[in-house]
């Protein structure tokens, strides 16, 4: 099929065929070199507010698993760090590897971690999520990376979700659910302009890596496997390396919050 995956026949090498964003000058995600990343003191702290009472359904889409928020108000929002103005929390979903040596989509410092969390965010701005998508200033996604240590609490209420969703196209509902929950104690975060890490590819992403990681299971990591690219009926291919692997920086500036 010519759908776009992550297999040796439709994976990251080939999306440039149908997507030309791929050989763009702001594409993500990148390896961060910490040394290279400047403290900018003029970076605001993070705000994130995110209601519970948003959070609609879980959804296999056959790329990831994502978690979905009705954005139709400004309860659930991303403001201050490097953005202007108030962006909404759209969705949340993840990257992992086949095993725990890979599966994030940034590095840092030339190192992967096992499992890469993304909160996508469109600035209302625009009228829409789809509206906001292709604009420079439309989304901001912040990317948390996920270490193998403790299990996870809040993270497990999702993994629990996936028994439902093992298959391209299954959702289910997912309702009071705190995305805050899944985000480490200190928001202290590199920043740059970049794009969506799948196609269409856009370069419309302002993008907010957290330095402090959390934490996962190798047990949890295994649920994260559990999943299919595949839909019911079809041979399964596992759900696993749902990555794309960094791109050239091409002279952009990565700046910290931190010094
Ligand atoms: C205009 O048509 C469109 C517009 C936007 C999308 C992407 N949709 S999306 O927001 O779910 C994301 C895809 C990849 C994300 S990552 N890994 O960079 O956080 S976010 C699809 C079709
Ligand atoms: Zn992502």
């Amino acid at each position: 099929s010519n759908a776009w995956g992550y297999g040796p026949t439709n994976g990251p090498d080939t999306w440039v065929e149908r997507f030309p964003n791929a050989k763009g000058p702001r594409q993500s995600p990148i390896n961060i070199v910490t040394k290279e990343a400047q403290f900018d003191p003029s970076l605001k702290p993070l705000k994130i507010k995110y209601d519970p009472y948003n959070s609609r359904d879980i959804l296999n889409n056959g790329q990831s698993f994502q978690v979905d928020f009705v954005d139709d108000t400004d309860s659930s929002t991303l403001t201050g760090g490097p953005i202007c103005g108030t962006y909404r929390l759209n969705q949340f979903h993840f990257h992992w590897g086949a095993s725990d040596d890979r599966g994030s989509e940034h590095n840092v410092d030339g190192a992967p971690f096992p499992c890469e969390l993304h909160l996508v965010h469109w600035n209302t701005k625009y009228s829409s999520f789809r509206e906001a998508a292709d604009k420079d200033d439309g989304l901001a996604v912040i990317g948390v990376f996920l270490k193998i240590g403790a299990p996870n609490h809040q993270l497990q209420k999702v993994l629990d979700a996936l028994d439902f969703v093992k298959t391209k196209g299954k959702q289910t509902t997912f309702s009071n659910f705190d995305a805050k929950t899944l985000l480490p104690h200190s928001l202290d975060y590199w920043t740059y302009e970049g794009s969506l890490t799948t196609p269409p590819l856009l370069e419309s992403v302002t993008w907010i890596v957290l330095r402090e990681v959390i934490s996962v299971s190798s047990v949890q990591m295994a649920k994260f496997r559990s999943l299919f690219f595949t839909r019911e009926g079809e041979p399964q291919i596992s759900m696993v390396d749902n990555y794309r692997p960094p791109q050239l920086l091409q002279g952009r500036q990565v700046r910290a919050s931190f010094q």
